[in-house]
This record gives structure tokens, sequence and C-alpha cells, in this order.
């Protein structure tokens, strides 16, 4: 079968379009009768009105006495009048008040006298301390107009109103179908090939979140007719269909045909990246949205397609995006193609806001939850430079990347650990790190982009660490050295060490596979170092060219057979139970720029590596020793 053709119509202009077809075929809001006080955040169908006053008697606004006014004109602070029992009547507040009385006297602006008459000194004012029929609403006014969100307030307002049931727009259901024969329900276990099913939670808790209802179906494999019958069933019980995965050009991808055989397809292919092979369909009135299977291109499409509708249906005003701007700390290359949109991390450092790009990959789900923000790249602009001030979709509150302690640098484990512990002694203060390797952190504190970097860095000549890159890099000081922790490094091997590696030569030996780290990574300069010392020539080493951007991820390369071995440190292997051969125990220390040295995060994280919590944490994980952590380092 040959690839179909996929349209790239751009993202507002679909839109657009999408809406208006949906529409000429019915779609559009439905209403439902609900008890007040289940409506609250609930939409109002149409006006709501008043069926009784509220009050709807005279009542009291005060505890006292009830009086009629004409008898009480002549008190003054020198001519009390003295009120008869017969003449007031005590009650509380909310109490009705008595025909013929028109004033209530607070209790305590009454002199309460032995034989049971009171006195006062002052006049009272007609209907002083009385609440009125219908103070609040009155019988026959409008309570809320139509299309409002019902508020906690108006719940009372419309019970006092004597309004016990309202017509409210049926919050729109969205089935969810996960299809193809690799996707199984999520388990701990999976086998290779297996790919848990967590796009339907995501899509679900998503479309939950912008006040609709969800129904994830079950999983439906890769057979035509299956997939046919399940959005046929989906599409009767529900007002909006997606329909995951086969999306694109695959030998088993049959959305598009599935769609066009039930109903009709818009469009299939979208300007829009990640996220191109969406298809926007329907039948009638129903939507039925193909959405790529890879999880944040359906997280991309579903915001940018579905939303608008589900937004169109509750009468939802439309949400109004927060934009800011920051600096890009990495360039960004585009398709003119299509309009993307990339995930950021952000932090502020030195007053002004920093933003990274996540991985750009459209399985890497994990890269939207870490997002602070998304750096919309319009179609038919190459991308942007590094430095450059570019407009930032917030996703993260602007008053949490204030309170981020940005740290880009050398990857260890333990940085986790120390935001866990951050946040945990303050729940206003985060941590976020990148990971650039050693150079890649000092290079960026040069540029005044993190408060912190994470650095191992080997000086050949004389075998201490980091204190002469400090040197050479700032030669001008600002900045401190911080000692973190001593690491021990080595070479992390298959449990049982199927392939007997003994010492560091031995990652050149025949039918060794071996994972490296990348360039300018304090672990990849040892790694040359070490080659150079022991005469290993790299080009003989397979694998030393791929590279991996974290301990974790080499060890997870390891674990996973795709190779025999690599450098790192002690914790990663520990995590991925790998045997562990040490070559040798380094200093991972931290830089921290002067102009971020007073700031509380900076402060806050002082204090941490200074304690014992920390100490008794980091021996627990293994492979590091610790001596002063959070002393300044003499340079
Ligand atoms: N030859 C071509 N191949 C691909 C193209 C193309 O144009 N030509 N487009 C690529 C793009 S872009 C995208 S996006 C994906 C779209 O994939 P499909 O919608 O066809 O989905 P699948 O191939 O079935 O699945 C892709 C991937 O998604 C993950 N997945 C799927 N369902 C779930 C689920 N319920 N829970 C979690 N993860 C799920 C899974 O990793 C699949 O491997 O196609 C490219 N290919
Ligand atoms: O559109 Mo795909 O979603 O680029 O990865």
């Amino acid at each position: 079968m040959g690839f179909e053709y996929l349209t790239n119509v751009p993202l507002a202009q679909a839109r657009k379009e999408y809406l208006e077809r949906l529409v000429s075929g019915g779609f559009g809001s439905k209403t439902e009768t609900i008890p007040v006080f289940e409506s609250c955040g609930r939409v109002t169908a149409k006006a709501v009105y008043a069926h009784i006053c509220a009050p709807h008697y005279a009542a009291s606004a005060m505890d006292g006495v009830a009086v009629s006014a004409k008898e009480t004109f002549s008190a003054t602070e020198t001519t009390p009048v003295t009120l008869k029992p017969d003449q007031f009547l005590v009650l509380d507040t909310g109490d009705p008040i008595p025909e013929d009385k028109d004033a209530v006297i607070m209790v305590e602006d009454i002199v309460k006298n032995g034989d049971g008459s009171i006195t006062i000194h002052a006049a009272a004012a007609p209907w002083q301390h009385i609440r009125q029929i219908g103070e609040d609403v009155c019988a026959g006014e409008m309570i809320l107009p139509s299309h409002m969100t019902v508020s906690p307030a108006a719940i009372g307002a419309m019970i006092a109103g004597g309004v016990l049931e309202i017509e409210v727009i049926r919050k729109p259901v969205v089935g969810i179908i996960p299809t193809g024969d690799e996707i199984i329900p999520p388990c701990t276990d999976p086998k290779p090939g297996d790919i848990l099913e967590f796009n339907g939670s995501i899509f679900s808790a998503m479309v939950r979140s912008w006040g609709a209802e969800a129904v994830v179906y079950p999983i439906v494999p890769d057979k035509f007719d299956q997939i046919k019958e399940m959005v046929a069933k989906a599409a009767d019980e529900c007002d909006m269909v997606i329909l995951n995965a086969g999306s694109s050009a695959g030998r088993e991808d049959f959305s598009a045909r599935v769609i066009r055989e039930l109903g009709e397809v818009l469009y299939h292919g979208i300007a829009i990246k990640p996220g191109k092979p969406a298809i926007l369909g329907c039948r009638g009135e129903k939507v039925i949205l193909g959405v790529p299977g890879y999880p944040v291109s359906g997280i991309i499409v579903i915001e940018q397609l579905l939303k608008p509708l589900i937004d169109h249906w509750l009468k939802a005003p439309a949400a109004t995006d927060t934009y800011v701007n920051a600096t890009l700390t990495r360039p960004v290359v585009s398709g003119l193609k299509y309009q993307e949109f990339v995930r950021v991390r952000m932090g502020c450092v030195g007053g002004r806001l920093m933003a990274s790009p996540l991985s750009r990959g459209s399985g890497v789900v994990s890269s939207f939850m870490k997002a602070d923000g998304i750096l919309e790249v319009p179609q038919g602009l190459e991308g942007y430079e590094a430095g450059e001030e570019v407009s930032v979709r917030l996703l993260s509150p602007l008053e949490k990347l204030h309170n981020t302690l940005v740290i880009i640098g050398s990857h260890d484990p333990l940085l986790d650990e120390l935001a866990d512990m951050l946040h945990l002694e303050d729940s206003a203060l985060y941590i976020s790190s990148s990971h650039v390797g050693s150079m890649g952190g000092i290079m960026a504190i040069r540029r005044g982009e993190a408060h912190m970097a994470g650095c191992h860095l080997l000086d050949t000549a004389d075998g201490s660490y980091n204190k002469a890159f400090i040197r050479k890099y700032f030669p001008k000081g600002g900045v401190k050295l911080v000692s973190c922790v001593g690491r021990q490094q080595g070479l992390m091997v298959a449990k049982g060490n199927p392939l007997q590696i003994r010492k560091f030569a031995d990652i050149a030996k025949d039918g060794v596979r071996y994972v490296n780290r990348q360039k300018g990574s304090g672990t990849r300069i040892l790694a040359d170092y070490l080659c150079m010392r022991e005469n290993v020539d790299t080009a003989s080493v397979y694998g030393y060219d791929r590279e991996e951007l974290t301990h974790t991820s080499v060890a997870a390369q390891i674990a996973s057979g795709s190779a025999d071995v690599g450098m790192g440190i002690y914790s990663a292997a520990k995590l991925y139970d790998l045997d562990f051969i040490p070559i040798c125990i380094e200093e991972y220390d931290l830089i921290v720029p002067d102009h971020a040295w007073d700031t509380p995060m900076v402060q806050a994280l002082l204090h941490i590596l200074k304690s014992d919590a920390f100490r008794e944490k980091i021996l627990s994980l293994g492979g590091y020793t610790v001596d002063n952590p959070g002393q300044i380092i003499p340079l």
C-alpha cells in the first residue's frame, strides 16, 4: 500500500472550517435540568428568575426589640422614653416583624427596668434594622443571565429565590478509543514491543479539566472492521470521539478510512508539529477527531483542535493565555512548513526570564510534564537563535518561575534528591535542572542563564578537579565554587559481568559495545583521558560515538541490552541493578555566580547541603563520599 497524501492546512484555517462544518451539521450545546445545589461551575442554559422574594417577610436584622418608631420619637440622651411591655416585642436576628411594629432597637441600646419596661435614649428611625421583603432578591427578578457560570454564592441566591432546579448546558461526553495491536492495559512488567496504554488517561484528564465528561473505550486491535465498529458505537453514545493512533501513513493506519466510511473527513494533515497527521472528521453533528498515537502529538492536537470545540459547546469564554518574553538558551530550528510547538523549561535568573527547549520527540511525554511554557514557532519561520528574545505561552504560574533555582550542567541523580528536599523544606521553592554536561554548565553560568552549575572537570595536568577550570573560564572571578560530594566513577556492566570486563582498557575488546556520554560532560572528559592514559584507540571502541545525556540513560541502555558497558557513577548502576567496576573518585562541585548567591533559593539549598538529612540521604544512595558539602572551596 502506498502512502496517502496528507494535507498541510494552517491551524487557524483548519480550526475555523472544522467548527463551521460541525455547526452546519447540527453540532452545539445540549441542555439538562439539574438540582441547583449540584450546579456550581456549570453554565446556565437560559436566564434564571426568582420565584419568591428573599427575604419573603420583613425580618429583624439585629437581636433586640421591635417597636413602633413613632412611640420613640421624643427619646434623647436627656429625655429618655420608657416603653411598657405591650409597646415592644423582644426578638432575634431573622425573626419576623409584627404588623404593628416598624423599627428594631438593638439590645445594647436599651436599658431593662425591673418592672418589665425598657428605657431608650435615642429615637428609632422607621424601618431601622429591618430587612425588607425582597431586600436580596425580588420575585420575578433575574438572578442569573444565560450562559453564566454558577458560583457558590449564586447557588445561595437561587435557593433563596425559591429556585431549586435549573437548566444548564450538559457537559459534552468525549469518547476516547485507544487502538493498536501493541497497546496493552497499564501494568508493571511489559514485554518488548508492548506499549502501555496511557494516552487514554492523559486525554480523559485533559477533557475533564475543560469541563467535559470522558469515557475511555477498551483498546481496539489494528483491525479495520473492529475499529469501525467501535467508532460507530462511540459516535452513537458520545458527542465527540477521539480515535487515537493509526493517523499516519503506516500499513495499519486505518483511522482516516474508518472515519470516511462512517462520515466524512474535512482534513487529514494539519500544518502543525507535533501533530501533523491529525484527522478532522465528523458524522453529522458528532465530532470524530483522529489523533496521532504519539502522546505529545496527541496532547497538542487535542488542545489545539478539541478544546475550542468543547469551549464552543460549553459557551465558555475564550481562554486567556498568558504570554511572556524570555531569552532562549539554545537555538530552536524549525521547518518552514509547520507551525511548531516547542516545550520549554523556564526560570528567572538575574531578573531575566530564561527558556530552555526540552526534548522535541513526539514520544517524550515527560517533556510536557516538565514544561513551564510553550514556544510557538510560526509557520514560515526557520526558528530562533540562542540568546534571542521570544514570546512564550506560560503553562506554569509566573510566581513559580521566580522561585525556581535553575541548575544547568553536569547531571547527577542527587540533584533530583536535592529538588525533593528543597521543595519538602519550603513548598514555594523549586529546582529546574538541565543536563548539558560540566562545560555546558560553565558556559550557562558565563551567559547568566543559571543560578548554579554542577561540575566535575578533571585537570589532567595534576589530577585536581574544577578549580583550574574556574580560574580559566572566570578569570575576573564573579563565581564561588561550593563543595558538594565525591563520586565513585566506574564502568557499568550487565549483572554478572557476562563479558568479563575488569579494567578500563577492556572497553576496546572485541564484541564489547560501549555507550558514551556527550562531549563536554565531565564523564566524557574522564573517558577520553583514560583512553589516552591506557593507550586505547577510541576509533577501535565500538559505540564510542554513541552519546547519552545522563548517567541514568547510559545505565538504561546497558540494562536494556542495547550496550554492554558505559562510564558512569555507582548510584546509576545501582538504580538499574548493574554490576560496577570502580575506576576513581571524582569531585562533584557546584558553581554559583555571585549575583545569585543571596537569592532565597541558593541560600535554602546551601542550608540543605550542610544538613545531616542530606548526608544521610547521599550515603544511603551509595557510591558517594561526603566531606564538606556546602562549604566554599578556596580558588
Ligand atoms: N512513514 C511515515 N511514518 C510516520 C509519519 C509519516 O508521515 N510517514 N508520521 C509520523 C508522525 S509525525 C506521527 S505523529 C506518527 C503518528 O502515528 P499514528 O497516529 O499513526 O500512531 P501509531 O503509529 O499507531 O502510534 C505511534 C506511537 O504512539 C504511541 N501510542 C499509540 N497509542 C498509544 C496509547 N494509547 N498510549 C500510549 N502510547 C501510544 C506508541 O508509542 C506508538 O508507537 O507517525 C509517524 N510515522
Ligand atoms: O506530527 Mo508528528 O506528531 O510530528 O510527531
